[in-house]
Parts: C-alpha cells; structure tokens; sequence
C-alpha cells in the first residue's frame, strides 16, 4: 500500500434511508450499586456504520455486551424488524446474526490460527464447514484485512498483537453477520490493518451490514462513520448525522459542558531538553542480525515518540529500553553509565515500564483495584516488613483526581472498571513508582479523547520536572500533539527522526513510507 492509497476516500456510502435492523430502547443495568446504563436507545439501519462514542465509564460496552446476549437489561426493550428479540446468550444474539468482536483480544493462544478463526462454528454453520473450504475462506479473509497475513498453521501466541486483533476480526466476519459490532476492536490494529478493515467493512456495509464502531478515535470516526451516537453517564444523549457533527460538538455531548478539547500540552513545558544531561544511551544496538546499528540518546525532560508501521522494530526497541536483551543500552547519570541487565535492574536504575497487552501484560483480574496499583510501590508503602495499605490508597486518591479514574470503592475488583478505567489504573501503578524515564508501550489505546488531554497535561507536567518519556504509539495524532521528536523505525532500522518543528501527520506518514523529512540522524 502506498501513502496515497492510505489518504484515499472510502467509495460511496448505502442510502441513509434503509430498513432499520436493530432498535433498542429505554436500556437499563445496573451492576450492584452501579447503573452502567440508566436510560440507553439506539437504533441501527442496514448498511450504515455507526459510531457509539462516550467518556470511560459511560456505558458503551454494557449496552454492547446487552446487544450481545452477554448481558441482560434490567428495563427497555430490543426489536428488530419491529418484534422485540430476546438476546439470552451471546448464541442467540450469533443466531440473530449479530456479531461482536471486543476491545480485549480473545484468541486461544496454544491453538493454530485456523482453528481460532472457525472457533465454535460448529453448531454455528449447523451442517459444518468442510476444511478445504474452510482454509480457502480464511484465507480470503486474512489476505484482504492483512498485507502479510499469517500461515493458518501457525500458532496463535506466535502472532504480534495486531495480527491476533486482525484474526479476532476475521473470525467474526467469517460468520458473515449482519450486524457487526466492533467494540475498540480497532485499538489494538496497527495504522495499515486498520486501514484495510475500513475498506473491508465499508464494501460489506455497502452490501447490507450494519455496523457498530465503538472507539474513542474522532479521526476513525470521521472517516468512515455514517452516523454517530453519543452516550453521558449511562444516557444516549443523541444521534447525529455525519453532515451534523463536529469534534467539538461531539465533546461537548460527551461531558455535558461546554469543556472543548485541550491545546497541546507542548507549549506548556518551560524545560528545554536539548539543553538537559543524557540519561539513557543506546549505541550500537540491531533490531535484528544485518540490519543498520542504532546510537540515540535521550534527555531528561524530553518526550520522544517511537512510530513506524507495524512489526519494523519499534515494538523491540522500546523493550530493549527496558533491558530485555542485555548490551548497548546505559543508564546515564553524573556518576557515568551503567549498562542495563536486565527489566529488574532497569527498574532498580529508575526506569519503569508500562506494558501494551493490557489483559496479559498488566492486570491481574483476581486482585482488587487498589492491589493491582499498588504492586509496583508496596516496598514503598511499607515500614520494618509491614505494608500499609493506606497508604497506597491515598496515592491512588492523588492519581484519580489527576487521571479523573471512575471507580466505586478501590477494593472492588479491578475488573469491575471500564477498559479505559483500567488502563489509567495501570499508568498510574508505574507513574506512582516515580521513575526517573518513563517507557509507555501504546498508554492511551482505550482512553477517551478527554483523558487522553489529562495524560498529555500530566505528562508534559511531569517532563517539566524532568522526567524522560519514551513512548511508543499507533496513533498518528499524538505524536504531532504531545511529541518533542519522533523516531520512525522501517525495516528494523532507526530510518529517521522528526523533531517537533516538522512533526504534521503529512510527514509522519510519508516517513512511515520511507520518505524524510529532515537529514538522516546519523549525517
Ligand atoms: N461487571 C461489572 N461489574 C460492576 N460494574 C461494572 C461491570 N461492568 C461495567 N461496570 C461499570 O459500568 C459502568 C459502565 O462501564 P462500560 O464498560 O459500559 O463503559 P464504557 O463506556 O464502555 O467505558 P470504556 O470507554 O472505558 O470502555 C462503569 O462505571 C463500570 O465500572
């Protein structure tokens, strides 16, 4: 795919004035105490995708997981073709031919990609699907969402998480719904898969499904939405057409206050970094055997973006910040440089890391909330061999006012939050251990376009204070919003970087393409 193909419009779009496939109203749930939903409506026509946008916490999946069968509404009603349909479990929702695919990536990792993607097909398609057709079919669907789709012998925990997110998508589209609902499924795709699923489900809407898009992404939104409806503490509070919204009037929607997005939090650094000490070196590091060695390094206070298209290296250079493989990365202070070991010695020399596969990287869904923050600071917490719960609580109580975390009480379990709650849990675990360098695997994926600001203010804060931030993101927007230099790595090589003067999404994107912007770094 070339840049070009990727600033291409989608073709047309099906009338706005099709049959309605689904229609719900007057959703409630509460959840205990919780009323995830108070009084929710909706209504889907075929062949249109429509995006469901809301705060962290505002009810999204709870009245995803309703259409799903997974939950069961206390109050309203759900209809289709004007009969109300009884969604017991997520079967029947398959039966009535709605799909979804979840924002956590939900694949059998000891399993061949091929039997993930027909996974519990059998009583699906009632007189089973040969294996000569199944394997051609798969194959279809991964060759169209994928430029370099995996063997389907292949086993699944040997996929990069874009791709396992990919083969999630594939194997609800194999089941040929006609509702599909993608609830942040896209978060986890990187910037080219991303692009082929939109053209992918803009020629299947084309033909008739509808589609649910739930992301927090305004510009996903905006390319390839129809309609958009906006959800406030468990209420849709309305439905615009495309011709109607603007991001402004979406925010204003979401928060109920006239509460327009934040300007970059850039300008509000005093610190200049290129006048400040290194604090980490690499040099003479390859992301794999042949390829050009790489010498950076980094200042403290600065904020440094890591980009590129999936699977060039950028993935691998972030964790060899964090000592994955021992050799060629120092930690720098006025006493001289050490070479890092190790994750644990790293972590010992200030460096902390925040880890992208939320579900099986980060959270330990058996533990409360408060416990699933306070690992990384219990040694802190604790005096002559005993750990203080309060104490951790009171910094919780710090980050949930600066991060704004929805939560109930913090010894309810963790997974009782929204997945944009959660991730902010697990940014403020490693931002409460207080590290000197920050390394953030892809932090904001599931985080709303409010909280994302509140993190980008925090951070540029916190780099004001001289804390280094090396972050590694998929979206292109925030690197140009919060970056003070971007590294975009191609074929397992450091290709070039782009210091804040030129950073625009033009250049971004063009470098990911292999074209430069500013001199090589190493002239
Ligand atoms: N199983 C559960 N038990 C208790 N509370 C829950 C449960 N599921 C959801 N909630 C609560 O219901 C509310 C709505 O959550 P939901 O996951 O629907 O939000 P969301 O809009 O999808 O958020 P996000 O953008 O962060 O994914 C939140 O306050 C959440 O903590």
């Amino acid at each position: 795919m070339t840049v070009a193909e990727f600033h291409s419009a989608p073709g047309p779009r099906p009338s706005a004035a099709a049959p309605l496939v689904l229609h719900a109203r007057n959703l409630a749930k509460s959840f205990g105490p919780t009323v995830a939903l108070r009084e929710a409506g909706f209504e889907l026509r075929a062949g249109e995708i429509h995006a469901l946008v809301g705060e962290n916490g505002s009810g999204k999946s709870t009245l995803v997981k309703i259409l799903s069968g997974v939950h069961h509404p206390d109050r309203g009603v759900i209809e289709a073709g004007g009969r109300p349909m009884v969604l017991a479990t997520p079967r029947t929702a398959q039966a009535n031919g709605i799909v979804t695919v979840f924002q956590e990536v939900l694949v059998i990792e000891n399993q061949s990609v091929l039997d993930n993607l027909w996974l519990g097909t059998d009583r699906f398609f009632r007189a089973g699907v040969p294996e000569k057709q199944r394997r051609q079919r798969a194959q279809e669907c991964l060759s169209e969402l994928l430029e370099h789709p995996p063997a389907l012998d292949a086993r699944m925990e040997d996929l990069e998480l874009s791709d396992r997110q990919a083969c999630g998508i594939a194997r609800a589209l194999l089941r040929g719904p006609r509702v599909l609902i993608l609830d942040e499924a896209t978060s986890a795709l990187d910037f080219e898969t991303r692009t082929r699923l939109f053209r992918m489900v803009t020629r299947l809407a084309g033909e008739g499904m509808a589609v649910v898009l739930i992301t927090h992404r305004m510009d996903e939104i905006d390319e390839i939405g129809d309609r958009i409806t906006v959800m406030r503490s468990g209420e849709t509070v309305a439905t615009l057409e495309k011709s109607a919204w603007d991001q402004q009037e979406i925010v204003r929607l979401m928060t109920g206050a006239e509460h327009l997005i934040q300007p970059v939090a850039r300008a509000r650094r005093t610190a200049d970094p290129e006048r400040q000490p290194v604090v980490l070196k690499v040099e003479d590091v390859r992301l794999a055997p042949e390829r050009a060695p790489i010498n950076v390094a980094f200042r403290k206070g600065e904020i440094v973006g890591l980009a590129g298209l999936e699977g060039h290296g950028q993935d691998r250079f972030l964790k060899l910040l964090h000592g994955r493989h021992p050799g060629g990365v120092s930690r720098v202070d006025g006493n001289g440089s050490v070479a890092l070991k190790n994750p644990g010695h790293a972590q010992d020399l200030g460096i902390s890391y925040v880890a992208r596969d939320r579900r099986s990287e980060s959270i330990f869904p058996w533990m409360s909330i408060l416990e699933n923050f306070a690992l990384a600071t219990i040694a802190k917490d604790s005096a002559r061999g005993r750990y203080s719960p309060a104490k951790s609580e009171s910094r919780l109580a710090k980050f949930t006012g600066q991060l704004n975390i929805k939560l109930g009480r913090p010894s309810d379990a963790i997974t009782t939050l929204s997945g944009g709650n959660q991730q902010k849990v697990i940014i403020a675990r490693w931002l409460a251990a207080d590290p000197s360098i920050l390394l953030l695997n892809d932090p904001t994926r599931g985080i709303d376009v409010n909280a994302k600001r509140d993190l980008y203010r925090l951070l540029g804060e916190l780099a004001g204070q001289g804390l280094t931030v090396v972050m590694l993101s998929t979206e292109v927007d925030e690197h140009v919003e919060l970056m003070d230099r971007v590294l975009v790595f191609r074929e397992n090589e450091l290709f070039t970087e782009i210091r804040s003067d030129r950073l625009s999404p033009e250049t971004l994107v063009g470098a990911f393409f292999g074209a430069k912007v500013e001199e090589d770094i190493d002239n």
